[in-house]
């Protein structure tokens, strides 16, 4: 897979080559390129946005400069363009998955109050354009968004996860949440790992990390529950 970001702070994104994305760009896995919007622009000032037609607070960002950049790292290769909004569709582990199938991805980070809606428009006429947001709160730009899609993407790419049954077995595969994890010491400040971890009773165990999802999950997530399908829940499920 190849992955471009075009963003106006290219430093951002540098966390995106260190420990397993940079071990996966090493091996060759996927391949980044970073690149600064304002090498396409041709001003003194560098400008890369415009005040906003019909008047509103913040600046938008212009379809021009946009136009050049995006033509210049798509080149001929299709391409998914990716554009985090906060006004975008849910991105969610269907999404990463269904993402991690792409040849290529182009991510198109926009600051202030976003890219001119031409720029979606136009791409959209040739290529597949994804506006999705990581969640309902707002960010100052899409940068910090890029960085969560690209390693929920990046994970999932084969040979990327030392031990790939973990991508199956995360919360949000099986529709729960995880439950919770216990390592050595059997004692810490008082406070004792659960028997049945340690008791060797696999069908035990298998009960009670299910029982401690469910729990956790209608919890804090009861949204996931409702979600299910009936029959991913069986009758013990369906007391919590
Ligand atoms: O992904 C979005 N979630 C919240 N805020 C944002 C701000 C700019 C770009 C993208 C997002």
């Amino acid at each position: 897979m190849r992955i471009d970001v075009v963003t106006i702070f290219p430093g951002y994104l540098a966390p995106l080559r260190e420990a397993l994305l940079g071990r996966a760009i090493e091996a060759g896995l996927v391949e980044l390129g970073v690149h600064d919007l304002r090498d396409w622009t041709h001003d003194v000032h560098q400008a890369v946005d415009d005040s906003p037609y019909g008047g509103g607070p913040g600046m938008v960002m212009r379809p021009q400069v946009w136009g050049e950049a995006l033509d210049a790292v798509l080149g001929d290769a299709p391409a998914r363009l990716v554009v985090p909004t906060p006004a975008g569709r849910p991105f969610t582990q269907a999404t990463a998955q269904a993402w991690a199938g792409e040849e290529r991805l182009v991510f198109a980070c926009g600051r202030y109050e976003g890219i001119d809606q031409r720029v979606v428009d136009a791409y959209a006429q040739r290529m597949p354009v994804d506006e999705v947001s990581i969640g309902d709160y707002v960010l100052v730009g899409g940068e910090v968004a890029v960085l969560v899609m690209v390693e929920a993407v990046v994970r999932l790419l084969p040979g990327v996860l030392g031990n790939p049954v973990s991508a199956q077995e995360d919360s949000f595969s099986d529709g729960l949440l995880e439950g919770p994890a216990y390592t050595r010491p059997v004692s810490w400040r008082g406070l004792d790992v659960p028997d049945v971890l340690r008791s060797g009773n696999h069908a035990a165990i298998a009960r009670w990390r299910r029982d401690r999802a469910l729990e956790r999950t209608a919890a804090r997530r009861p949204d996931l529950l409702d979600a299910l399908p009936d029959h991913a829940l069986d009758r013990t499920d369906r007391a919590f």
